[in-house]
């Protein structure tokens, strides 16, 4: 299935109030389709607004990271499948993965695994007693991920050809930590342009500053579709 460009493009809504996500969404116009809430936004009144969005034509991605006792995540994942989002984030820890995979059942919402969030580094994986490397962490958890039965998978650019091999054409690869060149690349320490994310076999890139910060997020929005565009059709 070929997707179009505009559809691979999620766009963070890190912004701290509905307000300003209202803003962003009526500036961005028809150049993005796809919007990710967070944790920021999702405190500030945004699950509500996640189902004007849905209301509005656009897809949803629910940032919430969930990683608790299984009981919990399958009944907060059961929670999120009502909402009628299309993807829910957990952290890619087995138990954590079931427990989300039983709390979908059979709606139309897809589990996205978290293998290792791309502000870390090797440094951070140790300090968290990690002693694996970032390629060998991420390929672990995304034969977790496919054994759990998830949909998809977030990671940086750099592992997705790594996890496509593990993991199949089947499960989506979602990736943040993409940085246009000129963007500040801020706490992301594992990141990729638009284009070379594509390339390396990314099915979505989540991007959040470069856009938000952007003088004209218009055109920081369209630029990016133009890049997926363009290595889509390599
Ligand atoms: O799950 C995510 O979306 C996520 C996972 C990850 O490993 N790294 C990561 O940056 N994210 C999210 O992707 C977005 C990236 O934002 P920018 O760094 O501003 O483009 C933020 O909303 C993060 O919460």
């Amino acid at each position: 299935m070929i997707v179009p460009a505009r559809e691979r493009l999620i766009v963070a809504l890190d912004v701290p109030s509905v307000a300003e996500a209202e803003h962003l969404v009526e500036t961005l116009a028809e150049s993005a389709v796809f919007y990710k809430i967070g944790l920021e936004l999702a405190i500030a009144g945004g699950i509500d607004f996640a189902g004007e969005l849905i209301a509005a034509g656009y897809q949803v991605f629910l940032d919430l990271k969930l990683h608790d006792i299984a009981n919990t995540v399958e009944r907060a994942t059961r929670k999120a499948a009502e909402l009628g989002v299309s993807f829910l984030t957990v952290h890619a820890y087995p138990q954590t993965m079931r427990a989300a995979v039983a709390g979908r059942g059979d709606s139309e919402l897809k589990i996205l695994g978290v293998s290792v969030l791309t502000s870390w580094d090797q440094s951070d994986l140790a300090a968290a007693g990690v002693e694996a490397s970032v390629a060998a962490t991420v390929a672990r958890r995304a034969a977790q991920a496919k054994e759990a039965g998830v949909d998809g998978l977030v990671c940086s650019a750099e592992e997705v050809a790594a996890v496509r091999a593990v993991v199949g054409r089947d499960m989506a690869l979602v990736t943040p930590g993409i940085r246009p060149t000129g963007s500040a690349v801020g706490d992301q320490k594992r990141v990729m342009g638009p284009g070379a994310a594509i390339r390396a076999g990314a099915d979505f890139l989540v991007v959040g500053r470069p856009i938000i910060a952007a003088p004209d997020p218009k055109r920081a929005a369209d630029l990016i579709v133009g890049e997926i565009a363009a290595a889509a059709a390599i």
